[in-house]
This record gives structure tokens, sequence and C-alpha cells, in this order.
């Protein structure tokens, strides 16, 4: 059972993605973290990511490694630790830049059909271009969104009392990486054409869990 979760930033693709593959017994795999890691990885190596040829040359050098367990999901390079160093806004900022490399994507995106091909009991992954591109054959695929507003909110509430920030500024940010996400051309963030979208703007997070569970429910009474 391979579940595509895809959409924009701040939609509930990993709070979702997590506690679906809990309940189910999955695998989970978070593919914004593999990009993250990678774009820590060329910031401490001192790799202009402004420069799509330094990054591009650059991209086969870190070892990215995934843990997979929904319950603790890890990434190490090079054998570091890396949870931590990948949610700072400074990795946040230039992950667009560094993700958008299509030498980047070719490494990663192997990377990640391994991990998929790998995960015996099946494997919830999600991303931007799963359901697109890394993934197309996947049993069950869903495109998450949500209104401006809502995003923005969400994750205004994660950062209080972390790093300053307000509702509007958070927006903007989403709305940039999101746009530089959409448009770039290489296997940019969209909907696969047989996923199904679900707007979670006035969904609670267990209101989308039991949504995305159904789904996987009903694939695997169909087969
Ligand atoms: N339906 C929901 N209602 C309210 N809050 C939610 C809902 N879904 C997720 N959240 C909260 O919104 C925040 C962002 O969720 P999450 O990190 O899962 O989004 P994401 O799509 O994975 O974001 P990103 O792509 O930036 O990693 C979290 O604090 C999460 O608890
Ligand atoms: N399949 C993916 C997953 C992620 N990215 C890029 C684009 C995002 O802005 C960035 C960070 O992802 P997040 O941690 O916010 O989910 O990684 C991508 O291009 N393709």
């Amino acid at each position: 059972m391979i579940v595509a979760i895809d959409g924009p930033s701040g939609t509930g693709k990993s709070s979702t993605s997590k506690a679906v593959a809990a309940q189910l017994g999955l695998s989970y795999l978070d593919t914004g973290a593999q990009y993250r890691a990678m774009t820590w990885w060329m910031i401490t190596n001192g790799v202009d990511v402004s420069d799509p040829a330094a990054v591009a040359t650059a991209a086969g050098k870190p070892v990215l490694v995934s843990g997979t367990d929904p319950a603790a999901p890890t990434i190490t390079v090079d054998g570091a630790d890396a949870s931590g160093p990948i949610r700072t806004q400074e990795v946040t900022s230039k992950v667009s830049a560094v993700s958008a490399v299509p030498e980047v994507r070719t490494v990663v995106t192997e990377l990640q059909r391994s991990i998929a091909s790998a995960a015996g009991k099946g494997i919830v992954v999600e991303g931007r271009d799963i359901g697109t591109t890394v993934l197309p054959d996947a049993d069950v695929k869903v495109f998450l969104t949500a209104s401006p507003e809502a995003r923005a909110a969400r994750r205004s509430g994660e950062l209080k009392g972390k790093e300053a920030t307000d509702v509007a500024a958070t927006k903007d940010a989403l709305a940039k990486r999101d746009a530089a996400d959409s448009g770039r051309k290489t296997s940019p963030l969209a909907k696969a054409g047989d996923a199904v979208e679900v707007d979670t703007t006035d969904l609670t997070l267990q209101q989308v869990i039991e949504c995305v569970v159904t789904l996987v429910e009903e694939k695997r009474a169909a087969r």
C-alpha cells in the first residue's frame, strides 16, 4: 500500500501522514525533510545556494538517511542528526532554491523511490510531487489544501515563542515558498490528475486523518 500525500506548506501533510501511517501500520517518509537536509548540507559546506550550477555539482555528495517510523521519524546527513538544524528559518528560506535544481531532484527522487520500494508493509510518503512524479502508481493519492489564512494561523501558532513572527508575515512567507515550489520547471508542486483533493480549512486534524484512513481502507477493500 503506497499512499502519496501532496500539497502546499502548512496544509497538514506531516501531521496527517504520520497519524495515518501509525494507525494503519505503515512506514512514513517526509520528503520535505530530505530537501531541507540537502539545503542544510549546502549551507554548512559553503555552497552558494543561489548558484544552481554550484548546487548541481554538489548534489551527489551528502549522504541522506531517513528513518521511517511514524512515531519517531529521523533524518541524518553524513551520519549527523539533522532533525533540528533543518527546521531553522535560514534553511526554510533557502530550500525552494535548492530543491528547484534538477540534479538535486534526481538524487532525492531516486532515494525516495528506493525507500518506498523497501517498505514491506507499505508507506505514506508526503511532499509536493509524490503523486505526479516520484510514485505516479501510488495506490492512494491525496492533495491537501487550506486557505492561506488558515495555514498562516496554524504556522504562527507553532512558531510563537521560538522565532518572532506574526500571521501576516507568515502568510507572505508561505505564499512566496508556494509560488517558488509551484513555478519551478522540474516536478513542481501540483495535484496529480487522479488525486483526491481535501480542503482542510474547516476540518480538524482528526477529521482529515479519518478521511485519508477511509480512502486507504476503501482501496484495500476493493483489491
Ligand atoms: N486540520 C487542521 N486543523 C488545525 N491545525 C492543523 C490541521 N492540520 C494541521 N494542523 C497544524 O498545522 C500545522 C502545520 O501542519 P503540518 O506541519 O502537518 O503541515 P505540512 O503541510 O506538513 O507543512 P509543511 O509542508 O510546511 O511541512 C501544525 O501545527 C499542525 O498541528
Ligand atoms: N516532494 C517535495 C517535498 C518538498 N519539496 C521542497 C519544497 C518545500 O518548500 C521544501 C520543504 O518542504 P516542507 O518541509 O515544507 O514539506 O522542500 C519539494 O520540492 N518536493
